[in-house]
């Protein structure tokens, strides 16, 4: 399998510089820097308890950093009013893994929800288009009238990220989005965050512990350390260390 390469672009979509965050006495960043280029897939690894879910809160403003900056398409999200905040939230897509789908809904109700209650102005048949076209982007047009506990968990995430997708963010952050699923339905699960970042041109941060999922999808990959992303680059420049907290990563994920 090969690594991907690094996307050209230079444009900064969200920029964090110098972050820091601590509960209590626990420092858990510590003067982080990272940029998310236009375009580009950007993975970020790091042991359980480093800090990754907290990054995406102080990006998406559910959580205050103690000092640093975070930009996120050109808003300094700290400086947000409340109305300024849910509006660049509309703009980013979360993919998270308890964002499940309402089992008492049809995939179509679950699409057509987020637009709804998002998009007051749409009519029927936008919406009705709305839903087709993610549908068909996630290659599951067969399952529009089903419920979603008649669907398989793969079919349910692409489900879900469809339904991220139908708000057409700029953003999109995904949280672990292989965790739980077989060695095959995960290939699938890569192949549609790729599809996505092709045909939505989003710019995309993975979150994952799954190395054939990082190196199939990330441009970049930066991995948290200490409270700091210590290594960046692409997948084989950030995997060419001796470094005897990064090492290990590799060699339990035995990656070809
Ligand atoms: N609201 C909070 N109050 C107190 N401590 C918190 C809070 N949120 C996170 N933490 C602590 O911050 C640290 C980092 O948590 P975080 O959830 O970001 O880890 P993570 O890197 O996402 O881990 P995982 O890979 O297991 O999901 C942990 O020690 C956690 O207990």
């Amino acid at each position: 399998m090969k690594a991907k390469s690094e996307t050209t672009s230079k444009e900064k979509v969200i920029a964090i510089k110098g972050v820091t965050k601590s509960f209590g006495d626990y420092q858990v960043l510590k003067g982080a820097d990272l940029n998310l280029y236009k375009g580009e897939n950007l993975v970020v690894l790091g042991r359980s308890g480093t800090g990754k879910s907290v990054l995406i809160k102080i990006i998406s403003g559910l959580l205050t950093q103690d000092s640093g900056t975070v930009n996120v398409l050109g808003k300094d999200v700290n400086q947000l009013k409340a109305k300024e905040l849910l509006e660049l939230r509309l703009r980013i897509g979360f993919s998270f893994q308890n964002s499940a789908l309402y089992d008492s809904m049809t995939i179509r109700q679950n699409l057509e929800f987020p637009l709804i209650r998002n998009k007051k102005k749409l009519t029927k048949a936008e919406i009705n288009n709305a839903v087709e076209t993610v549908l068909d982007a996630v290659g599951l047009m067969q399952t529009i009238n089903q419920m979603p506990s008649e669907l398989s968990g793969g079919q349910r995430k692409r489900i879900g990220i469809a339904r991220t997708l139908i708000l057409q963010p700029e953003i999109m952050l995904y949280d672990e989005p292989t965790a739980g699923l077989d060695p095959i339905t995960c290939l699938e699960i890569n192949s549609l965050i790729n599809e996505v970042q092709e045909r939505y041109k989003t710019s995309s941060i993975i979150i994952t512990h799954d190395l054939t999922c990082a190196k199939e999808v990330g441009n970049r990959i930066a991995m948290l350390l200490d409270g700091q992303f210590q290594r960046k680059g692409t997948f084989n420049e950030v995997f060419d260390t001796d470094d005897a907290r990064v090492t290990p990563f590799f060699e339990y994920n035995f990656i070809q």
